[in-house]
């Protein structure tokens, strides 16, 4: 039982492929499942066969996919559903568009920069992503030879180099519930 109604609110968990943004996003989940909140997880990949099925990696369909992402995180935000979403959202313009959406609407809106640095990701090479995009076989693959827009002011700036999930994960929560003496993370 917490003592104090928390702050629900979108948290995006914004960074490179292989930066730790699904992993943290499945311990956040956990911990605020843990404590009885309602959750949702919005994953990249998952939402790239369903509501943005058929958008590929220009710009345009990043700016579009990440957009709607945000449309929907702010729907569930205001609703009292935590939107927990590891998206990359390279492009800064489009990340600004999904926290001005969610002023507007009232919505918390936190910003995680998961600030893996490029070397670390491409040796994690979680899904041999990197391998591919320097045989030539992946175009446009993030940090290689396309944009991330390193996010200026993010709520919080997060390393994962040379820490455990666990630490890293901890750090977020946190941040999300200032008020709570102690944190679930199974
Ligand atoms: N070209 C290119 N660049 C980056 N990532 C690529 C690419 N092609 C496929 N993938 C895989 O797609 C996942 C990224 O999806 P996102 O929806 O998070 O990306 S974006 O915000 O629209 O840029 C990403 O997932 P994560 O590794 O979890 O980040 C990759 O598995
Ligand atoms: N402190 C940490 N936080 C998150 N992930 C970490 C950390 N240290 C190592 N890792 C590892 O890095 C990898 C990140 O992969 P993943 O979460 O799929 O990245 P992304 O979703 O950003 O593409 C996982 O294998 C994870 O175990």
């Amino acid at each position: 039982m917490r003592d104090q109604p928390v702050s629900v609110a979108t948290v995006w968990l914004t960074g490179l492929s292989g930066a730790g943004k699904s992993t943290i996003a499945h311990e956040l989940v956990e911990a605020l499942r843990a404590r009885g909140e309602r959750v949702e997880l919005l994953d990249g990949d998952e939402l790239r066969e369903s509501l943005s099925k058929g958008l590929g990696f220009s710009r345009e369909d990043r700016t579009t996919h990440v957009t709607r992402v945000g449309f929907l995180a702010d729907m569930l935000a205001r609703n009292g559903v935590w939107a927990v979403v590891p998206v990359i959202a390279p492009y800064a313009d489009a990340r600004e568009q999904n926290r001005a959406r969610h002023e507007a609407s009232g919505a918390r809106y936190v910003e995680v920069h998961v600030a893996t640095s490029l070397e670390e990701c491409a040796r994690r090479d979680v899904k041999g992503l990197y391998a591919k995009a320097r045989a030539g076989e992946i175009p446009a693959m993030t940090g290689v030879d396309d944009p991330y827009e390193i996010p200026e002011d993010p709520d919080l700036r997060l390393e994962t180099e040379g820490r455990s999930v666990r630490d890293s994960a901890a750090e977020v929560l946190a941040l999300l519930l200032p008020d709570e003496s102690e944190r679930t993370l199974s």
